[in-house]
């Protein structure tokens, strides 16, 4: 998780949505794809942004309470209440999209369903993590959220081929090569020592 984060920090500081223009705003959702992002958030700030955290759905396990209190020492705020997308809009320059990665299935529960609704009318650019959250993994979802960048983490999942956005990334430069063999990856040489690949 700590490296699908990094990951995730720095393809989002490689992007053009960032360059010059500091403030992000986080949102996590209740599993391990909220957990990547609370990650991103700690290595943004340590890369000079400023993010600010939505989580309103925290699980009651020690990894994410740790996660929580790791970016609270970092002065990360927390906020109580979801924006409105003009206040989103106004404050921030990018959204990040930690909400559901690819264990969402069914459909979307409150609060989520409502951010989900804002998040399509912000205008800012919005980037999310592994996948567009409310997208079927294989299936992708033509009235969902379609974000401007793309951070797939392990591998893309079948669901990207429907991404239209600027950016997409691979990052979790993490699979050992046995498991790339067992599962039959063809995964991209990352650059040198890089944690990410630009797909597109
Ligand atoms: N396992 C790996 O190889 C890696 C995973 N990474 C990241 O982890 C997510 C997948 O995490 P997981 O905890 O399995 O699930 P999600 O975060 O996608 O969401 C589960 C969470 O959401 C709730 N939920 C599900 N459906 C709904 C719904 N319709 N409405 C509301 N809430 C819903 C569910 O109850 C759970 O609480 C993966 O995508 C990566 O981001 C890392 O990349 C490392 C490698
Ligand atoms: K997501």
């Amino acid at each position: 998780m700590e490296l699908a984060g990094l990951s995730c920090a720095t393809a989002i500081a490689k992007s053009s949505f960032t360059s010059g223009l500091p403030t992000v705003l986080v949102i996590c959702g209740p599993g391990n794809n909220g957990g990547d992002g609370l990650v991103c958030a700690r290595h943004l700030k340590l890369f000079g942004y400023e993010p600010a955290i939505f989580y309103p759905k925290r699980p009651n396990k020690t990894l994410f309470e740790n996660l929580t209190t790791q970016c609270q020492k970092m002065d990360i705020p927390f906020l109580s209440e979801f924006p409105q997308a003009e206040v989103i809009d106004g404050a921030y320059n990018l959204a990040i999209d930690a909400i559901f990665g690819f264990s969402f299935k069914g459909a979307v529960r409150e609060p989520f369903g409502s951010i989900l609704n804002t998040l399509k009318r912000i205008t800012i650019p919005i980037a999310s993590v592994d996948i567009p959250s409310g997208w079927d993994v294989e299936k992708g979802n033509p009235e969902g959220l379609q974000p401007d960048m793309l951070i797939s983490l392990t591998a893309p999942k079948q669901s990207a081929v429907h991404f239209s956005g600027r950016y997409h990334y691979l990052g979790g430069r993490f699979v050992p090569l046995a498991l790339q063999k067992k599962y039959n990856l063809s995964l991209p040489d990352y650059p040198g020592t890089e944690c990410v690949h630009r797909l597109l």
